[in-house]
């Protein structure tokens, strides 16, 4: 087996008198997408915080290609080639979508395109940011105003964008979140894509979306880790069955 690209063990969290994470233990393989599920509040976003580097955790170490990332700052943490996808919210509506990747690019580069002359500089930004724009399918609306795009077109905007980070693994939270049935099949089909390239941990609400990529499943009830397994493990373990009661997610 590969070494794992994340290794997260014995997290733990409190806010105050809530467990929000309980000693969690996981791990993400080069080229594997690792989901996260789990019902309302269980913990999965501020998991993700914490991976990313955005919340401290109060206990337990997060490895991240072999290094120890667990004091090192968000900045710190992407350089390395740990990706968060962005909100919508951080589109530039105003920029087209390929400048809105272009920044991307120019943040995660800093100095190193600055030896470059303006215009070559520009060339390189731009072929970097088309790139990762082809990569999504979104190559054909390059040109196009962000706010002109559709829903499922933000969210693969969102995804260009994580990936002009250059990232090795990218953590998703709820990625189709939103998105009508077509946008949801599409965006599948870039997320298998994109398996082949970087790890990923991806946190969704979308249950059939999840036993459609995931390679292995965890789930979260009240910050801990109940089981974690293959999609055939999970769908019909009955510890699951029972967290989801009274939800029609598992339908
Ligand atoms: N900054 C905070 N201070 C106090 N409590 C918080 C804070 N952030 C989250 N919580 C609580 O921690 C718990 C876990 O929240 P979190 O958003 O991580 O869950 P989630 O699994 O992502 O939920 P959802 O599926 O609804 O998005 C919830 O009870 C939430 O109210």
């Amino acid at each position: 087996m590969p070494d794992p690209l994340l290794e997260l063990r014995g997290l733990s969290k409190n806010f105050g008198a809530l467990t929000v994470t309980s000693d969690v233990s996981l791990t993400v393989l080069p080229g594997e997408i690792h989901a996260i599920i789990g019902p309302n509040g269980a913990g999965k976003t501020t998991l993700i915080h914490q991976i990313s580097g955005t919340l401290r955790p109060d206990r337990g170490t997060i490895r991240f290609a072999g290094q120890d990332v667990t004091a090192l700052p968000f900045e710190r943490r992407a350089r390395l080639g740990l990706a968060r996808s962005f909100q919508i919210t951080s589109i530039v509506p105003g920029f087209t979508a390929l400048e809105n990747v272009a920044l991307a690019v120019q943040a995660r580069s800093g100095s190193s395109f600055r030896f470059l002359r303006p215009v070559a500089n520009e060339k390189a930004l731009n072929e970097e940011a088309r790139a990762a724009l082809d990569t999504v399918g979104l190559g054909r609306v390059a040109d196009r105003g962000a706010a002109a795009l559709s829903h499922g077109e933000k969210r693969q905007l969102e995804l260009a964008i994580a990936i002009a980070m250059n990232p090795r693994l990218l953590l998703l939270d709820e990625p189709l979140a939103g998105a009508g049935p077509e946008e949801t099949e599409r965006l599948i089909g870039i997320l298998r894509e994109l398996r082949s390239r970087y790890g990923i941990l991806l946190v969704e609400h979308d249950m059939q979306a999840v036993f459609a990529l995931a390679d292995r499943i965890s789930v979260l009830v009240y910050g801990r880790v109940i089981v974690t397994g293959t999609v055939d493990e999970i769908r019909d373990h009955p510890e699951v069955r029972t967290a989801y009661l009274g939800e029609d997610a598992l339908a």
